[in-house]
């Protein structure tokens, strides 16, 4: 059947078109079929969409992606067309049946051809959610997810690189372990996602300070010319399904276990790293809520590691509570800078951050020429670095190199003005510390997306409190999303004081 064309200018990340009811129930079509479009030039499978209102019969409502596909057509032909594959082969991992490397592939193309519709895309997470892959479908998923994308290779080797699988709130330790790690002469080409479960992933909070966005041979110039980057993944078309999916993932606040050892995984490889050394937070609340999980993935990303070529060390950190004292992106880029200026700042995210950098300084090997640092002396030579402010040096090179201001202050960065504190209930310690609950305080404040938003730790676990005193700061850029989250904190506290004297227990019946 012949269309008029209307443009909607709205993008939606999938090829999509809109029909009024009377001529979808005409073709026998129902909502999220699929039609073959054609234009003179063009033919390609979209998703449907029905509306009673938003078009006209003898009209078809033809969203951005769809239409750039169409260029200047006036009139499509639009005919029924069958499902992709792939929602088949989605429907038999519910089952519990194993995919053919062939099959994963295939659902793997359809994402990234724009050919899964967000429900399907989500079916597909939810059931990798509540059954993971095996380890050979979890290889074939990785190359898949490489394969559909543009690779990286470098002249110099080793490539090294840092990876965090997430989930503990304030990890902004990549700020410091690439330009430590680089300033010490290795090459890191750090690409990272955006946020998943937290409140601002590297992406978000290298943002600040620079641009993020580059195609695979940007990242190749400037990686080699400062010896690292910090780049979105998302935005080059490395691994190109995995952004996709994250955003979906980001919506259900889940990071099933067989994607997110593949979404790993296929970026280290697209970039050709040599070695990788592997964040695992652990601890309640986080991905990873007990050692023996810990050490489970820990065996799984090193297999996954053998199979690819590439070498994993896994490092098992403290997830029990935040990194830092600061959640959400501006907050956690202020105190990443200042210790990069100073050298100094909290413990955990000193701590962090050179262990990491000291584990790559030892893993960052040259056939015939050795290892950066000896075995054991790692976290030694990137505290050098940090202190000499070789590392603050690097960043700002790196920062200049992808666009940003390299005369760049932690006193610049600007934080939300709107803010209200969280106050002690009473006289006590703080006897437990919720990290989801941080988390979540963060995002109703509007971080990630607001970038000034988010929650400033006074006390953290253990530490001593008078009533009255400031446990947390929220911050954003709106009135209104400060009190959303401080109403959020007070109805259900993140952090419980409590005197030493817990409960006192009646001597006699009160009845
Ligand atoms: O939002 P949640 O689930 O905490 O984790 C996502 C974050 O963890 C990883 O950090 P990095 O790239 O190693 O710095 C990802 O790239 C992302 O930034
Ligand atoms: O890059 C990442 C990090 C954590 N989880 C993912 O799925 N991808």
């Amino acid at each position: 059947m012949l269309f008029q064309v209307n443009p909607f200018d709205i993008e939606i990340g999938q090829y999509k078109v809109m029909l009024n009811l009377v001529d979808a129930r005409e073709l026998g079509m129902n909502p999220a079929d699929r039609v073959r479009v054609k234009a003179k030039g063009a033919s390609f499978t979209a998703i449907l969409d029905v509306t009673t209102q938003m078009v006209e019969p003898g009209t078809v409502g033809i969203f951005t992606e769809a239409h750039q596909k169409i260029g200047e057509a006036k009139e499509v032909d639009i005919a029924p067309a069958p499902k992709p594959a792939s929602i088949s082969y989605i429907k038999k991992m519910m089952d519990e049946v194993n995919l053919t490397e062939d099959q994963i592939r295939t659902i793997v193309q359809d994402i990234v051809d724009n050919n899964l519709s967000d429900i399907e895309i989500s079916a597909y997470l939810t059931t990798l959610y509540i059954r993971n892959f095996d380890s050979q479908e979890t290889e074939w998923l990785t190359r898949a997810m490489i394969d559909t994308g543009e690779r990286i290779h470098f002249d110099t080797h080793p490539v090294v690189d840092k990876h965090s699988i997430g989930g503990v709130p304030g990890n902004k330790v990549s700020l410091l372990v690439v330009p430590i790690v680089a300033a010490a002469g290795l090459l890191i080409p750090k690409t990272s996602s955006r946020a998943i479960t937290g409140a601002g992933g590297t992406s978000d909070l290298m943002e600040i300070l620079a641009p993020v966005e580059f195609s695979a041979d940007e990242i190749k110039e400037i990686a080699e010319s400062v010896g690292g980057i910090l780049a979105w993944g998302g935005a080059t078309n490395i691994a190109p399904a995995d952004d996709k999916l994250i955003k979906a993932e980001y919506a259900l606040s889940i990071d099933p276990y067989s994607q997110m050892l593949a979404s790993i995984m296929s970026k280290k490889g697209a970039v050709g790293a040599d070695s990788v050394v592997m964040d695992m937070p652990v601890g309640p609340g986080t991905k990873l809520p007990t050692a023996a999980d810990g050490r489970s993935m820990a065996k799984d990303l090193i297999d996954l590691g053998d199979r690819l070529g590439i070498r994993v060390e896994c490092a098992m950190t403290f997830g029990g509570s935040p990194v830092g004292r600061t959640v959400g992106p501006a907050l956690e880029v202020k105190e990443a800078l200042t210790m990069l200026e100073s050298g100094q700042g909290p413990n955990s995210l000193r701590e962090k951050s050179l262990s990491l950098a000291g584990i790559l300084l030892e893993i960052g090997c040259t056939a015939g020429m050795g290892c950066v640092a000896a075995r054991g002396e790692g976290r030694a030579m990137a505290e050098r670095i940090l202190t000499s402010g070789k590392a603050h040096q690097k960043m700002m090179e790196i920062i200049e190199a992808q666009g940003g201001d390299p005369a760049v202050k932690s006193d610049d960065i600007e934080i939300g003005e709107c803010s209200q504190d969280i106050h002690a209930p009473t006289n006590g310690y703080i006897i437990s510390f919720d990290n989801k609950r941080i988390v979540e305080i963060a995002r109703n404040a509007g971080a990630p997306a607001d970038k000034k938003a988010g929650v400033l730790i006074h006390k953290k676990m253990g530490q001593v409190v008078k009533k009255g005193e400031p446990l947390l700061t929220i911050y954003s850029s709106k009135d209104w999303e400060v009190q959303r989250a401080a109403n959020d904190t007070l109805r259900d506290m993140p952090i419980v004081v409590e005197g030493m004297l817990l409960e006192r227990y009646p001597r006699y019946s009160q009845i």
